[in-house]
């Protein structure tokens, strides 16, 4: 894949640069002489690095500040307090500028127009970025062939699968080659294979053009492909910079072997699994011992029919984590 457009004398630094990122809104309350007003905190004094080529989890539950940090740092949104830098420029001051340098897509909105056919809709992205024909040709190509948009490309986006709109979208977001992508929840609403065509293609990118990236996300399966690193934030607050090991492992959030019987029956006792809920045949065992050794402890004494082994979802690993289970910092 060609590489992202190099920026000279960028190269060395760190592609965003956040120290004491806020971000306040104000709202008015209440009627006439009643009213008030009161201020929100959605960012409040967030300090991070990303460095050129790594791929970055921006994590935390609804309200988080995770989308109005995405906002910040496409220059959307003016931050109230603190210092932001993405490849060199402050975003909400030198937009247009920034725009050239990287990629951006919202994964429950589009930049695509309905009406046209995914083709023209493309077309018009390079005129908007003032991509040389050549370049967009040659990058319309690559991304056409590793995203598969062959067979959908006269299709108007309206009439698109999500999964086809997606890779459309990521298609616009990358035709001028820029360094850095921004994902807000990339592979939301999308089949197994959709999400695994994103993910292998994500990685790709990475690799062989040295596209940072940094995505928001609630699904764990993006995370555990896509990133080593994972910051998490809690109330607009840093709760977590470091590897998604290191979270996990820090968090004491069991995982939950599903077990279908082949009747309803009273509630398994086994060393080293609690059942926490049971429906019909099926029980749910949270685990505390070696998930292998509690399968054949229960597969000699009950008829078990399937099991599933169901990992923590990050939901659960992050909602632990703001119950104090892991001190600040990776
Ligand atoms: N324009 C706004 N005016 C007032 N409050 C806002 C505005 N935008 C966001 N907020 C508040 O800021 C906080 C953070 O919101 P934000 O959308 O950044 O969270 P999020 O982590 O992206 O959530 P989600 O996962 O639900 O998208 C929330 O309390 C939200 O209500």
């Amino acid at each position: 894949m060609t590489p992202s457009d190099p920026h000279p004398g960028h190269a060395a630094e760190p592609v965003i640069e956040a120290v004491g990122l806020g971000r306040d809104f104000v709202l008015s309350e209440g009627r006439f002489l009643r009213r008030r007003r009161r201020t929100v905190s959605a960012v409040s004094d967030v300090t991070f690095t990303v460095r050129p080529g790594e791929i970055v989890g921006y994590l935390g539950p609804n309200g988080a500040g995770k989308s109005s940090t995405m906002k910040m740092l496409t220059g959307i949104l003016t931050p109230t307090a603190g210092h932001l830098r993405v490849n060199g420029l402050e975003p909400s001051r030198e937009r247009t500028r920034l725009a050239s340098r990287i990629g951006v897509v919202f994964g429950q909105r589009t930049t695509l127009w309905w009406d046209l056919p995914l083709k023209d809709s493309l077309e018009l992205v390079r005129h908007m970025y003032r991509v040389p024909a050549a370049d967009h040709a040659r990058r319309l190509a690559e991304l056409t062939e590793l995203l598969e948009l062959g067979p959908f490309l006269a299709t108007p986006v309206r009439q698109l699968s999500l999964g086809q709109r997606m890779r459309g979208d990521l298609t616009a977001a990358l035709l001028h080659g820029p360094s850095l992508l921004v994902l807000d929840e990339p592979t939301i609403g999308l089949d197994v294979v959709s999400k695994s065509t994103i993910r292998e293609f994500l990685l790709r990118l990475n690799a062989e053009a040295g596209t940072t990236i940094l995505l928001t996300t609630h699904d764990l399966g993006d995370v555990e492909r896509l990133c080593e690193r994972v910051i998490v934030i809690d109330r607009g607050r840093l709760a977590y910079d470091g590897g998604l090991d290191g979270l996990r492992a820090s968090v004491p959030t069991p995982r939950v072997l599903v077990v279908d019987l082949a009747a309803p029956a009273p509630p398994i006792e086994v060393e080293g699994g609690t059942c926490v809920r049971a429906d019909g045949p099926r029980q749910w065992l949270e685990l505390s011992g070696n998930p292998a050794a509690v399968i054949s402890r229960v597969a000699a004494h009950h008829e078990v029919v399937d099991l599933t082994l169901r990992e923590p979802d990050i939901e659960g690993v992050v909602s632990a984590l703001y119950r104090g289970a892991v001190a600040t910092g990776g």
